[in-house]
This record gives C-alpha cells, structure tokens and sequence, in this order.
C-alpha cells in the first residue's frame, strides 16, 4: 500500500463579495489529490482536499516543498501500526520534517490541504465514513445530526437593505434558523440600519450572527459592542485583529453577549494562546478554528486537547469554512456545529446532494471518507484533477 502521486490544481472561488477587510474578486483555492495504489469497490482510492476561503491557493508550497516529502518517503513509515492503512498523523510528521516551529501562517494552509486529501483517502480504505472513524477512534458514539448555520450577508456594489433581507429570508426557506452577515465595512450607523432590518426580516424565525473580520481598532470594537448589546445576536465575531488576545479580553467587559473568534489561528499554540490571554469565556462564546486553514485534523486533535486543558467543551466550536471536513469532525468529535454558505464558493463548500438542512441541523449520509462522492458538482472537478 502507498501513496503513489499528489496532485495540485488552484481554482478560483471568486465573487463580487466584500467582507470588512478583503474583497474576493480574486479568491483562489487550491484543488488536491492523494492518489494510492488502493483499489475499493473497484476504484481506486483517492483522497481530495481544498482549503477554505479566505485565505488564496498555496501550489507553490504543496509542489515545491510537500509534496516531494511525502512521495520520497519510504512507504511503509506512512503508514499505520498494522501496515492496513495509512496513518495521517506519521504523514503529517513527514510533510513537516525540517520546518522550525513559529510561522504558522506560513505553511499551515498548505498542510492543511493535504492533510484533509489524506484523512479523506484513509476513510476510503477503511470503508468508512471519516466521521464514523473518528468516533471510533476515541471511543465516542457519532451523532450525524449536526448544527449549521447560513453564512453571507456580504457587501457588494449595489447591495442594499432589501436584498440582504431577501438573501436572509432565502436561508430561512432553506430551512437554517441561524444566520450571519458581515459588519465593519460600513459606518456603524449604516451598520445598524442593517441589523435592524434583518432582524425584522428574520422576526423570531432565526437568531443572526455578525462577522467584523477583524476590522476594529478597540475603541471601534468598544463602540460597536455597545450598539450590538441592544440586540439580541447568536454571537459578535472576529472584532479586532486575531492574534490581538488583549483587545478581545478588553472587550469582554463591554460585551456581555457571546462572541466568536479564532478562523485566522492556525496552530493549537495560537489557539493556546487565545485561551490563555483572550478573556474568552467558555460558557457562551465559540471557537472557530477551521483545520483546513490551521494543519489540519491531526493539529485540530492537538487543538480540541488544549481545550480540554483550559476546560472547554469540543461542543464551543463551530469552524469556519463551510466544509464537508468540519461537518465530520463536527459529527465525529461532538463539535457544536459548522458554517455554511449556501451560496458562495462553489463547488466546495455545501453538502452532498441528498442533504436537506431541516431546524438548522444537516444529518450526514454513509458515504465512505469526507463524502465529497455525494456532492455531484465537487466530485466532478475532483475526478478532473485525479481518479
Ligand atoms: O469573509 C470571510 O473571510 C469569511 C468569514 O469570515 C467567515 O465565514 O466567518
Ligand atoms: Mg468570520
């Protein structure tokens, strides 16, 4: 059994979209296949991976650097203890030989990829769905049925109240009760009109969440904390830079909501240090590391013990990203739930196809791996890549 190729294509997921900060009219991906010499079902296994949004396609790396680590290992240290599987955490060893600690932001997407294409193909082998391994691997009942919210709200060039009210009450026919929108890329008064009128829009029907992307200076955090806590929000995210710990502790005093943070930490040290120094409060607020942007699930294990350490439940996290990898975890590891983005960022982001959201909760199909095989769309441009 081994690896015998890693593939990389990046493709774009561009749209006419604005967040606080970025706008994603030149947003990119990067496209991965893990191709064993594996046959199930008489296929050939392939693992695929992409990385979330938010962060552009990482081909020189995965080429130049780690992908050759991986393909110049002897094939047998790549793979579990009985010799019947891979095993992604000695892959993951592998790819981050010679690489100094510190720097995370560096390579982490890059490892990230990859290492979600290898958990995938190691499903595969196993004849599994990965959140059915996972849960296994720890001893742990799965729960298919997982919490998601709708994620959007964005800014774009001729936007206004009542088609963000329209996109709103659009997730809501789809069936989510939770949804978010961006802040901050606007003044704070136009800022509220916006709340005002979704909240409206949604009535009692969902609860809403609000993104800053890191946007705010903290008297601009302070200031917009007072306007939301007259509001009843699911929660108040990424207000200041992400590595800020003391301005997202400051802020806690101003804002007695919950409030979310953490899809632009990369390592389980950061997410240490965010524990550690960000006054975040374990009985309301959320985590949101995304393993695609942060090395990975077999860094995320090391992340979840740390919040085990700082006395977090697993059940605070809802990554970011909107993929089918966190709904797996999420299912597999009793996560609170996953983003969406039931329009954006296609082919990656969603569901298989058969997966209806009902009371804001998705249950996840038998599919052996991540499940990118149900998602007709995904499964396409992945087969284009590599099979
Ligand atoms: O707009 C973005 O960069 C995505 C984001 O923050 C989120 O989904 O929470
Ligand atoms: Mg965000």
């Amino acid at each position: 059994m081994r690896i015998i190729d890693v593939c990389e294509i990046t493709q774009p997921i561009a749209s006419p979209i604005r967040n606080a900060y970025i706008d994603f009219t030149k947003m990119t991906t990067s496209l991965v296949a893990v191709v064993t010499d594996v046959v199930r079902d008489g296929r050939r296994v392939v693992g695929y991976g992409f990385n979330s949004n938010g962060r552009y396609g990482q081909g020189g790396l995965i080429r130049e650097r780690f992908r050759g680590r991986i393909l110049e290992a002897a094939p047998q240290t790549l793979l579990n203890e009985a010799g019947d599987n891979l095993c992604p955490h000695r892959i993951w060893a592998t790819m981050m030989s010679n690489e100094k600690p510190g720097g995370h932001g560096e390579r982490s997407v890059a490892v990230g990829t990859l290492d979600m294409a290898i958990w995938d193909a190691t499903a595969k082998i196993a004849g599994k769905p990965l959140f059915r391994l996972l849960a296994e691997s720890q001893g742990k009942e799965a729960n298919p049925r997982v919490f998601v919210y709708a994620a959007g709200g964005y800014y774009y060039p001729g936007k206004d109240n009542s088609q963000l009210c329209a996109e709103m009450r659009s997730y809501l026919d789809r069936g989510y009760n939770v949804v978010k929108m961006k802040i901050g890329g606007a003044s704070i008064e136009e800022d509220r009109g916006r709340i005002e009128a979704v909240l409206k829009e949604i009535g009692s029907q969902a609860q809403l969440a609000v993104d800053a992307n890191g946007r705010f200076d903290l008297e601009t955090a302070i200031a917009y904390a007072k306007m939301l806590r007259d509001y009843p929000l699911f929660w108040y995210e990424e207000a200041g830079d992400p590595l800020d710990y003391a301005l997202q502790a400051s802020l806690s005093e101003f804002y007695p909501g919950p409030m979310a943070t953490g899809e632009n930490l990369f390592s389980h040290l950061d997410a240490r240090n965010l524990l550690r120094y960000g006054g975040m409060r374990p009985d309301r607020d959320w985590l949101q590391f995304d393993c695609a942007l942060s090395y990975g699930l077999v860094e995320y294990l090391r992340t979840l013990e740390e919040l085990k350490k700082f006395g977090w439940s697993p059940s605070r996290c809802v990554p970011h990203g909107g993929h089918q990898m966190s709904l797996n975890i999420a299912a597999g590891l009793g996560l609170g739930g996953n983003e969406s983005y039931p329009d954006l960022f296609q082919p990656y982001g969603g569901f298989p196809d058969s997966v209806k959201v009902e009371n804001g909760h998705i249950v996840m199909p038998e599919l052996p791996g991540i499940g990118f095989e149900g998602k007709s769309d995904l499964i396409k441009v992945m087969r284009e890549l590599a099979e």
